[in-house]
């Protein structure tokens, strides 16, 4: 995928089982919301292949739009509509896709419940706060109860609490099957709520795997800290190994060590090297074959 002459995607090769929730992770710029945009139909690449729901997007019919739902960045719209006002007229066009399985639309009440919003379902659009805002976004990618959802930011300026209600319904949408792709910059929420983590650079997707796959397979060594008690001298140590490397300290030095901390690299500690060392066009050979090993 290229804008002019910038090639944006490159290697993108990717294949997201039914029912899985991913996180697509990336620097600025990387084409996150460029490769959201081409799975949702909005952009077509110059060159490649794209099924979702076993339709090409860029050819797709409305039915198969009815079964994608989007959380778009922002949506500045319809500021002097209600709130429920604005989820029934845009929930009355899923009413034709509504299967014996699927009851389409989301009634408006139990779904400004589920986001947190039923006090102010009465409330002007623009008038809400921008937590508030981004909580009808949701919803509003929600209301035809999506198979497939692509939530680009999702808690984007939300309180703890907004956050929390992203990653409770995130994992709810995710026990009724929901496949879910987001794009987030907070590797903490996208280790809470995703199964796989994909991270775009330079790009071509650079590592794929579960969080723990990532951080245990990915980072080369542990922090080990170690306090003296007789000298009250603290140490600081990087151990590839650390098990077997405490297990040596502790027992030389039987009761002089006061306190032990071990810290695993974080998910943050790896994703910053992969992208560093992306970016600088290092051979990261070795992670694509942890895509293999993952998939
Ligand atoms: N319509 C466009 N025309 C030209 N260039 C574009 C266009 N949209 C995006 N780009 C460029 O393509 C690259 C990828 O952009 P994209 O928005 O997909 O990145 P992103 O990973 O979503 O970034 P961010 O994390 O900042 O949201 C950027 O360099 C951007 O400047």
């Amino acid at each position: 995928m290229a804008y002019g002459a910038k090639v944006v995607l490159d290697a993108v090769d990717l294949d997201i089982p039914r029912g899985q929730v991913v996180a697509l992770l990336g620097p600025n710029g990387a084409g996150k919301t460029t490769t959201v945009e081409i799975l949702e139909g909005f952009r077509r690449p110059g060159a490649g292949e794209v099924e979702v729901l076993g339709v090409d997007p860029a050819h797709a019919p409305e039915a198969w739009r009815a079964r994608v739902g989007v959380v778009l960045q922002s949506w500045r719209d319809h500021g002097t509509w209600r709130v429920a006002e604005l989820l029934e007229v845009m929930g009355a066009y899923y009413a034709p896709y509504a299967t014996p399985e699927v009851q389409r639309p989301w009634d408006t009440e139990e779904l400004l419940e589920r986001v947190g919003l039923a006090d102010h379902h009465r409330q002007r659009i623009d008038r809400l706060s921008g937590g508030q805002r981004r909580r009808l976004d949701v919803a509003i990618g929600l209301v035809g109860r999506p198979e497939l959802l692509f939530l680009d930011e999702p808690t984007t300026g939300l309180d703890p609490a907004g956050r929390r209600d992203v990653h409770d319904l995130v994992a709810d949408l995710a026990d009724l099957d929901t496949t879910i792709l987001l794009t987030t910059h907070d590797l903490a929420e996208a280790e809470k709520v995703a199964d796989r983590l994909l991270i775009l650079a330079g790009g071509a997707i650079v590592a794929d795997g579960s969080p723990d796959e990532l951080r245990l397979q990915l980072s080369r060594s542990s922090e080990v800290r170690l306090r003296d008690l007789t000298t009250g001298e603290v140490s600081v140590h990087a151990e590839p190994d650390p098990t077997a490397y405490l297990t040596e300290v502790l027992t030389a030095r039987r009761g002089e060590v006061q306190v032990v901390e071990v810290r695993a690299a974080s998910l943050e500690d790896v994703y910053l090297d992969i992208v560093r060392r992306a970016e600088a066009g290092d051979d990261l050979g070795s992670l694509r074959s942890l895509q293999e090993v993952t998939r």
